[in-house]
């Protein structure tokens, strides 16, 4: 595991756009698995401009959304369907056929499920996967629990995530209480992972995935066991990890 600890979220995220541009560039057909959430808005910004000016293309790219809410209808503006569109694919030339992200208002969630994970392994699977993380050390929708999901399916959301996202709702209640995610074993899959965390609320949770033992309790942990993982964080979400119990196989960079 690389962990890589830029000066702010600025820096961070510029970081995180350059690793995406880059393996566009090398292959122009790659497939990526992204995320939602606060943290990798100014990624995407940072993407829409390197597209604007040329120095990345993605019309050959394929991509795979982590995670949708149940019950939410692809125009309702909480979906993760609207903040894609809106927040990047409106502004780069992804092809609309090229893009798949889980239907949480299907009428047979668990057929949209398998079909989706399904999707995933036809496609040759995922060549880079961007990761965020919640606040109890969640990645996509896949809870801390005594067992965690190995493919594609449907979750139930803690009480702490469903506070913890009910900023961007008008009401806690209006969060919902279930979501389609990627599984752990889908995840894991994918040729090479970035995860992004900024501030001081995601602080612990980045130590317990960087120091702590691999556990279902803290989903990112498993991330440990991935062999070309690199996590980028700024300085407060780095403040807590402990440099000189870092796990056998990690390696911090100070940039
Ligand atoms: N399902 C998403 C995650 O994929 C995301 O990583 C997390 C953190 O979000 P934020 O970046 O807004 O803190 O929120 C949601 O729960």
């Amino acid at each position: 595991m690389r962990i890589i600890v830029e000066k702010d979220y600025h820096s961070m995220s510029k970081k995180a756009a350059l690793m995406l541009s880059s393996q566009i560039t090398l292959k122009a057909n790659s497939i990526l698995g992204l995320a939602t959430g606060g943290t990798p808005l100014a990624m995407y910004d940072k993407l829409i401009e390197m597209y604007r000016e040329g120095e990345v293309d993605f019309k050959r790219v394929q991509s795979f959304n982590l995670d949708e809410y149940c019950g939410l209808a692809a125009e309702n503006e909480n979906s993760y369907h609207y903040y894609m569109q809106h927040n990047f694919f409106k502004d780069i030339n992804i092809k609309a056929e090229n893009i798949n992200i889980p239907d949480g208002s299907s009428s047979d969630l668990i057929q949209e499920c398998q079909n989706y994970e399904n999707k995933i392994k036809q496609s040759g699977g995922i060549d880079l996967q961007v990761l965020g993380i919640g606040e109890n050390g969640h990645i996509g929708f896949n809870e801390p629990a005594e067992k965690l999901n190995v493919a594609t399916n449907i979750v139930e959301l803690t009480e702490e995530t469903i506070k913890a996202n009910s900023r961007y709702f008008a009401s806690k209640d209006e969060v919902p209480q279930k979501a389609i995610s990627m599984g752990m074993a889908t995840i894991l899959k994918a040729k090479r992972i970035i995860l992004l965390a900024s501030g001081k609320n995601k602080a612990e949770a980045i130590a317990k995935t960087v120091n702590g033992k691999i556990s279902t309790q803290v989903p990112a942990s498993l991330l440990q066991s991935h062999p070309r993982i690199t996590l980028i964080v700024d300085q407060q979400a780095a403040s807590l990890i402990n440099q000189s119990e870092l796990s056998a196989n990690c390696y911090l960079e100070i940039c």
